[in-house]
């Protein structure tokens, strides 16, 4: 058994001597006596020798070994050290009196770090480990411009981890990948998930977007597609590895104005912990510009491009391309461009373009091939309807939901529309009962739409997609 004993001392030959059984109390306790005597009279080198001699003597031979991980490598931070703590903030147990405690403006919550000498006893498998964490003031000297020397204090972080010797492969090979994976698991969980605009003013915001996919109406059958595609992606990078693919991911995501689109990309970077990476086609003029603003995008990302057809834009500056030495932009450009561009350096890519008009796209975006999957978002259905009113209203069956349902079924009407409806009023009968006189007057205006609509011939009718998700 590990005993938790305070003892005072820093160095790793010593901190093994603390986790003595139960029957070698008597030997601890002459030891701790030792240990304060060399403390006060010994140099520390010294010290240790002392002690581990004395260990031998009394029958003790220090069978715990400790791996020392010190915040910094030279100048970079140590990985380990930096997944340590975030590890060992999800195993502090009651035992643990102090606690660092911190925030940072843009995060919502308070984080507890384990204070400086606090212990966690953890264990894996039969393998039991404690780890301590470590502080060190040094004192540094430094000259300033006119040649006076100062000093000042710095200090030097660390995290020991102690166990029995027998166990240090299992320690090596298992325990701190472990300790490796679970800390990146926990950075995700805890990610801000971030909103980036690539654009004439670049900058970051916390994505405060509540889209999630449980509040999102849309098909259920396309969503659950969704969700397993994504799943599939984010596990598969030995598989894009092995066949030589770029590790990215592409969707279109088409419908009317309102139906979702946006929200759908707040609820996959929500759902993947992906930041958004928008990028603003009218304020790019050339491909260094482009370029510029593709490296400030980092992996695990999801690219979105909103409204694509409307980067006639594009058309506009083929046909009066003033020559800039072939540096102009057009669609296919852009995606070989991104394509390159993240062979090189990309990894765990999501490319997003959204457009309300699918028949208007160059076929470039179109070709099979080119996006993974095409998602179509449209009109709401009565399985959309109820998740909106369980969202708005708390509500999951109701006596006007019939009725309402029925003339979903009949007009079409946005999700956004139906929102918006449902907020009017917190009262329940109210909000729907607004709904329903909605509906109906929708219901009545495409009745006169459609009576006036027959002079119109079928080619002069724009093109809609009218399909339901
Ligand atoms: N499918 C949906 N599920 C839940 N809420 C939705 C849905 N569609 C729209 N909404 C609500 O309507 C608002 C507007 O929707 P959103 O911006 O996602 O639509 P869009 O398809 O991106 O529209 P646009 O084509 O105009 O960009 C959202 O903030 C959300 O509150
Ligand atoms: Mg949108």
């Amino acid at each position: 058994m590990f005993s938790l004993s305070n003892m005072p001392s820093t160095t790793s030959v010593l901190s093994a001597y603390t986790t003595f059984s139960a029957s070698t109390m008597l030997a601890r306790t002459m030891l701790n006596e030792v240990q304060n005597l060399t403390n006060q009279l010994i140099p520390q080198q010294l010290q240790e020798k002392v002690l581990a001699k004395l260990g031998g003597l009394i029958g003790y031979s220090s069978s715990q070994m400790t791996l020392v991980i010190d915040e910094y490598n030279g100048l970079s931070l140590n990985q380990m050290f930096e997944a340590s703590e975030a590890y060992l903030r999800t195993k502090i147990s009651p035992s643990v009196v102090r606690l660092k405690l911190s925030k940072a403006p843009q995060e919502q919550n308070f984080s507890l770090t384990v204070n400086k000498g606090e212990k966690i006893v953890d264990s894996f498998d039969d393998v039991q480990v404690v780890w301590q964490m470590i502080c060190t003031e040094t004192q540094k000297t430094k000259a300033d411009c006119d040649g006076y020397f100062s000093s000042e204090s710095v200090e030097r972080r660390s995290v020991e981890l102690s166990f029995h010797k027998k166990h240090k492969e299992k320690v090596l090979s298992s325990y701190l990948p472990h300790v490796l994976e679970r800390s990146e698991a926990i950075k995700d969980e805890n990610k801000v998930v971030k909103l980036h605009s690539l654009g004439n003013c670049y900058g970051e915001v916390n994505l405060d977007h509540p889209s999630t996919f449980d509040t999102l109406a849309m098909d259920p059958t396309l969503k659950q597609e969704l969700m397993d595609d994504l799943d599939r992606f984010v596990k598969r990078r030995k598989f894009y590895k092995r066949v030589g693919k770029v590790w990215k991911r592409g969707y279109l995501l088409y419908g009317p104005p309102g139906t979702g689109k946006s929200s759908l990309i707040a609820a996959m970077a929500n759902y993947l912990k992906f930041d958004i990476f928008d990028l603003e086609l009218t304020s790019i003029h050339s491909n260094s510009d482009l370029r510029r603003l593709l490296l400030a995008t980092t992996n695990r990302s999801i690219l979105v491009i909103e409204d694509i057809d409307c980067s006639s834009d594009f058309q506009n500056r083929q046909a009066g391309a003033h020559n800039q030495g072939g540096n102009q932009l057009t669609l296919s450009g852009l995606l070989n461009f991104i394509d390159g561009l993240w062979s090189s350096c990309g990894d765990e890519r999501i490319i997003v373009f959204t457009t309300n008009h699918k028949d208007r796209l160059d076929p470039a975006l179109l070709r099979p091939g080119r996006m993974d999957m095409h998602i179509h978002m449209s009109y709401c259905t009565p399985s959309g309807f109820r998740i909106l009113a369980s969202n708005y209203l708390g509500v999951k069956d109701h006596s006007m939901f019939t009725d309402i349902e029925q003339l979903i079924t009949e007009v079409d009407v946005t999700p956004a529309e139906i929102a918006e409806e449902l907020m009017k009023s917190e009262d329940v009968d109210i909000a729907l009962k607004g709904l329903v006189k909605y509906l109906h007057v929708k219901k009545i205006e495409r009745g006169k739409a459609n009576g006036g609509e027959k002079e119109v011939s079928e080619q002069e009718r724009e093109p809609e997609s009218k399909g339901r998700s």
